[in-house]
């Protein structure tokens, strides 16, 4: 072929291509979703082209493709459609926003004060009086607040919390060892059960009430405070088991200096025995033996010392360091003694803190109380706990109003381990929580609004680790299937597909028609190739198709375009976009065409919702729901009129029947009484019906359940 002749062909190629396209989109518009693909509309077009069948297909498909092109054109050129011109897009300024700010956030995302994003939501129905700097606004109110600034939105990228500035507050640096001063230890009993874990710390408890001046009221608030005749002090917490033991070691919370390990002397060393000592020992915590029920007549303190030596616990008798206590805590003996070798091994192990500084501490328990709203108890670890101190314990924060000991007393100033219940949180922390002592209470604020932030964003890399999992695993699954395109790269792919949805259409028109209610055409926007490829990959383990067809109209990278929308109309698809936008003009002629958009931020929502507008299409299910049942006794005619009436005498065994349901077993009809289980009563239907006793009368009605569609994404 010559050049000249090879120009000339290309130059007709185009020129019936554009035709094409041209009558392709009118058609399209025209028809309405029908006829795209009907053998009439191909015969038109073979005829209007004087091409050959053969190449319609691939016309079509290239008509398609262009279709966006042409329509923008067409807004240019012929002056029908007016697109609007992007000129005064351009000069918006553009505000990057994320599904929760707060209002500060966006304040600074826009450049503006705060005062100016409450002036944009002036005549909303948000309630303003209840807006602070920090309250986090919905989405709905961040997009109306960028509109009428006159600003324009763009989402985020999930990334964005890299370069975050960390807002966290943690521990000071270890402190000068010339600040520090003694503190008492911090102790906490474990053993087996019944072992009398619970029963020696009611008596240590009650033995500080009894040497207490008479009107204390104690209180179970998680840890009390001994002091020995000797004015040593000894922190027990309240909470006896290696249950919330190790709860408190999983969140990294080293509260405790010394566990006191029970044993009764009747059983010796039992299951939960090693297992207390195996959690000291991970903890690296000392232990003290504390031999229990010595009172009881079969006790055998030398047998629980020999059996704790293969536990590596070896008592001072056995050449070891581990101090045995022999006591009965029912009877309060020797708990005396038990306080002394406490105190003596928290003396070896100079147990010391620094009482200045901003406070540390541990949440030991939460609760609300009905007056005093959020309460926690917790021990103080570092610094000096005051009254109107600001801190954070999680993701709450509290301005000290009160402090009270476990007696109820309240308290001015709590120092290192010293057990306080605080009031004043905002929310409740959790046991196990890390105290930390802040500025100010804005301070506080940035503290956990960060910690809710990384919240969001790990919670985010999880299900995203899952969706990824799945995916490979769904992706091993589904290969066999995808092998005659798996050389294709995605691009090629989407020919692929185009090819199919196009031949589809082309070759059933008639059951398209027909199935139209049971298919959903989707039309699959994203940001980049890679979030497209990412959501194709997941649809491509779609295997519901007996269920309702999702036929993949056309996917692509960018914001939500005409073009789209026409697609979606024409083929009454719905348009997904992640991470992408679409602007006013396009949401006007989305709601002008009745064709949905839907975007996302989040692949696994988009595939949630895509799985719901699915199930939407299903036609429910009907299931019978019996409402009584009864059964016939006797049978007896009634005189109604000149007329004998049939009647049978039944007896309701189960619910009501109702009149207004429906009843089977015997024959169709009415009832005439609406009557309850145990009573008698007579049925008569308005057909003539023959009762015979012993026939079984069920009432029910029919209840429509939505079907689910049953394909499973993996996640
Ligand atoms: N004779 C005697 N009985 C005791 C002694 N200490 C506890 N008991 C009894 O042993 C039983 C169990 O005591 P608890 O204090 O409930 O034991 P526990 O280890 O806290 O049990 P769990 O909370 O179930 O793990 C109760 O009936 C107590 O009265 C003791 O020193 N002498």
């Amino acid at each position: 072929m010559s050049g000249k002749l090879f120009l000339e062909n290309l130059l007709r190629y185009n020129t019936a291509c554009r035709q094409l396209c041209a009558l392709c989109y009118k058609e399209v518009h025209r028809t309405r979703r029908t006829t795209l693909g009907s053998p009439a509309y191909c015969t038109k077009l073979s005829r209007f082209l004087n091409t050959p069948k053969w190449c319609n297909e691939t016309l079509i498909m290239v008509s398609i493709s262009q279709t966006r092109l042409f329509s923008t054109k067409l807004g240019k050129g012929s002056g029908k459609t007016k697109i609007p011109k992007p000129k005064a897009k351009q000069e918006k300024q553009e505000v990057e926003i994320k599904q929760r700010m707060s209002v500060a956030e966006l304040a600074q995302a826009m450049n503006k004060d705060v005062d100016h994003v409450y002036e944009a939501l002036l005549h909303t129905t948000i309630d303003l009086d209840s807006l602070e700097p920090d309250s986090l606004l919905d989405e709905v109110w961040i997009k109306e607040a960028v509109k009428k600034s006159g600003m324009k939105y763009k989402w985020a990228k999930l990334t964005e919390g890299k370069v975050r500035e960390n807002k966290d507050a943690v521990n000071r640096p270890p402190a000068d060892p010339t600040v520090l001063v003694a503190r008492p230890p911090v102790v906490t009993i474990m053993g087996h059960v019944d072992h009398g874990k619970t029963t020696l710390l009611d008596s240590l408890r009650k033995s500080q009430v009894a040497a207490m001046e008479a009107g204390g009221i104690t209180q179970h608030i998680g840890a009390f405070l001994v002091q020995l005749p000797s004015g040593e002090k000894i922190t027990f917490l309240d909470t006896p088991g290696h249950a919330a033991f190790s709860a408190m070691r999983a969140r990294g919370a080293h509260v405790t200096d010394i566990v006191i390990l029970v044993v009764a002397a009747d059983d010796g060393v039992m299951k939960q025995t090693v297992e207390s000592i195996q959690h000291a020992k991970n903890a690296k915590v000392p232990i003290i033996l504390a031999v229990n029920k010595c009172d009881k007549p079969d006790a055998d303190t030398e047998r629980v010392k020999k059996e704790l030596l293969v536990h590596d616990v070896v008592c001072e008798e056995y050449g070891g360091e581990v101090q045995a206590v022999h006591v009965s805590a029912l009877k309060g003996d020797n708990l005396k003694s038990l306080a002394e070798a406490t105190v003596t091994l928290a003396e070896v192990l100079e147990l010391k803190a620094d009482p200045t500084g901003l406070v540390e501490g541990t949440v030991i328990e939460s609760r609300t109380d009905k007056g005093k709203g959020p309460v926690t108890t917790a021990i103080i670890q570092r610094g000096t706990l005051k009254k109107g101190c600001t801190l954070v314990a999680g993701k709450s924060w509290a301005k000290v109003r009160w402090m009270f000991d476990e007696n109820n007393r309240a308290m001015s100033e709590a120092g290192p381990s010293t057990p306080v219940e605080i009031v004043g949180w905002k929310d409740v922390p959790s046991a196990g929580e890390e105290i930390l002592e802040v500025e100010s209470e804005q301070r506080a604020r940035e503290v956990i609004e960060w910690r809710k932030y990384i919240e969001e964003q790990e919670k985010l890399k999880e299900d995203q680790q899952v969706i990824e999992a799945k995916q490979k695993e769904h992706q091993e699954s589904y290969s066999k299937e995808r092998d005659t395109m798996s050389h294709l790269n995605w691009r090629q792919r989407k020919s692929a597909m185009y090819r199919a949805n196009k031949q589809r259409m082309a070759f059933r028109p008639k059951e398209r028609m027909e199935n139209e209610q049971l298919a959903l055409p989707v039309i699959i926007k994203g940001d980049v190739d890679g979030s497209v490829e990412a959501i194709l990959n997941i649809l491509d383990s779609y295997d519901a198709d007996e269920q309702c067809e999702l036929d993949i109209v056309h996917f692509g990278v960018g914001d939500i375009s005409e073009n789209d929308i026409n697609l979606a109309e024409t083929f009454s698809g719905v348009v997904y976009g992640f991470n992408v936008d679409a602007n006013k003009a396009i949401q006007q002629a989305a709601v002008k065409k009745g064709v949905q958009i839907k975007l996302h931020n989040i692949i696994y929502k988009l595939i949630d919702d895509l799985k719901e507008e699915l199930s939407s299409k299903l036609p429910p299910t009907v299931a019978e729901n019996v409402v009584g049942e009864a059964s016939v006794l006797a049978t007896f005619y009634v005189t109604v009129g000149k007329k004998k009436l049939p009647v049978a005498g039944c007896r309701v065994n189960k619910g009501q029947l109702d009149r207004k349901m429906k009843f089977k077993l015997i024959r169709r009809g009415d009832i005439i009484w609406k009557v309850k289980t145990g009573m008698e009563c007579g049925l008569s239907m308005d057909k003539d019906i023959d009762f015979q006793p012993g026939d079984e009368v069920v009432c029910y009605e029919d209840t429509e359940k939505q079907q689910e569609i049953c394909w499973d994404p993996g996640f």
